[in-house]
């Protein structure tokens, strides 16, 4: 149709918003290079000066400069990732990645998190030089890493130990956060920490019909249901309103796996002599790791049941001070009242700085002694991130560069003292 046609022909903030979105950035093969593509192309209409790192084979790392007018003062960063979690097409109501905008919103795969975040910073860049003539005090980077989704280790992990990082010479980052369902703002100064835990039990093999003790499904199930009495005992402490869902120690099983398999399917009149459960556990930035190492293994997983565990730290839990990844939302960190008043001059309101439940990229940037803050403005917003039909409305899509303008004017033009 000619309205169609007149559409597409349009290059406005939504219509570019809408072609970064149609690429298809799911695990497990993120269609990097194409977003890079983009991204550059953007840059350049900028000028901001590019610079493509490659810390592991075929995962770019796009870094982006506009250089402030003192590039001796600590300079600023502007961090997303370029990478998405995978979708269910079929449960989705449009395909996610065909950005279809329907109703004001714009469903993608990424709308949320965080594409959005990733050209809203540079449509902000935009508005400063096009509406503001603005130059920047400190330079202004911008990165776009690949594999946050997966946890960052070819990405930002092994950004910051580079040459190029240090050279940055940051004075502070922003990073994603997550979408608010008020009329507030959220701003998150902490990650919680990942552990994969892996338990497994082995035990004595029998005839299905045969009750005894010591089965290894026996020595699982008893392990899941210590397990999940911490897990209640922390929930419960959410439920009366004692603690965030962020503020205590998460733990969700998310596979079991045993029995004895055959050809036509598992043998019912077997019982193993191995069971093992995988346990997805987000540790508070404070939480003490080695109490809870004994605690596993005295309690969740005891070598007098035949139980060993396993369990992979998904990146860091101190920075090199051995002090807990908490960027400070007081006035012992001059960044955070220019962000806040950045926001206020901005229109928006701020809840409570909080811990993010899940686990981003900051926590790299944390561990090197960097202020960093997660923050992505989307209030009066449905939370969506790896979610089906994951959405973002036009509207709050175009507030949050707004947002971003001042953000970037205050943080850049900031010239006061601020080693913390
Ligand atoms: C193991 S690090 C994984 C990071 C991931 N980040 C976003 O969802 C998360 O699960 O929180
Ligand atoms: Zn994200
Ligand atoms: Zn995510």
């Amino acid at each position: 149709s000619p309205h169609h046609h007149l559409q597409e022909e349009q290059d406005t903030p939504i219509t570019r918003f809408q072609q970064f979105l149609r690429i298809n950035t799911a695990h497990p093969n993120p269609d990097y290079s194409s977003s890079v593509s983009f991204l550059k192309s953007q840059a350049l209409s900028l000028n901001l000066q590019t610079q493509l790192l490659e810390f592991s084979p075929n995962k770019p790392l796009l870094l982006l400069t506009w250089p402030g007018s003192n590039p001796s003062l600590p300079s600023l960063l502007l961090n997303s990732h370029l990478d998405s979690v995978p979708a269910e097409p079929s449960k989705w109501l449009h395909p996610p990645f065909s950005a279809v905008f329907s109703a004001g919103n714009i469903f993608a795969r990424g709308a949320q998190d965080d594409k959005s975040i990733s050209l809203q910073y540079l449509e902000a860049i935009r508005i400063l030089q096009n509406d503001f003539n603005f130059k920047p005090v400190r330079t202004v980077h911008l990165s776009y890493v690949p594999d946050e989704e997966i946890g960052g280790l070819d990405g930002m992990a092994k950004f910051v130990e580079s040459q190029v990082f240090d050279e940055l010479n940051l004075g502070f980052v922003l990073d994603e956060g997550q979408a608010s369902p008020n009329d507030e703002f959220r701003v998150f100064y902490a990650d919680r920490s990942p552990w994969n835990m892996v338990i497994r039990a082995l035990g004595v093999p029998g005839h299905g019909s045969r009750m005894y003790d010591n089965s290894a499904m026996e020595n699982l199930m008893k392990s899941i249901e210590v397990v999940s009495k911490f897990r209640e005992n922390q929930f419960d402490l959410v439920k009366a309103g004692l603690a965030s869902n962020s503020e205590v120690i998460s733990v969700n099983p998310v596979y079991v796996k045993a029995g004895i398999v055959s050809p036509t399917g598992f043998v019912m009149n077997m019982q193993p002599s191995e069971a093992e459960a995988g346990f997805d556990l987000r540790l508070t930035p404070t939480a003490d790791p080695d109490i809870l190492r004994k605690r596993i293994a005295d309690e969740w997983a005891p070598a007098t049941r035949n139980m060993t565990f396993e369990i992979i730290e998904k990146g860091p839990l101190r920075d090199y001070m051995g002090r807990p990844l908490m960027t400070p939302t007081n006035d012992s960190n001059p960044w955070w009242s220019v962000f806040k008043q950045a926001i206020t001059a901005a229109g928006g309101r701020l809840s409570k700085p909080e811990i993010l439940p899940s686990t981003t990229d900051a926590r790299f940037i944390r561990q090197k002694g960097i202020p960093a803050l997660g923050f992505s403005p989307m209030k009066n917003t449905p939370i969506l991130l790896h979610d089906h039909n994951e959405f973002l409305k036009d509207t709050v899509y175009l507030e949050g560069i707004k947002v971003y303008v001042s953000l970037i004017k205050s943080l850049s033009s900031f010239e006061g003292a601020t080693s913390l």
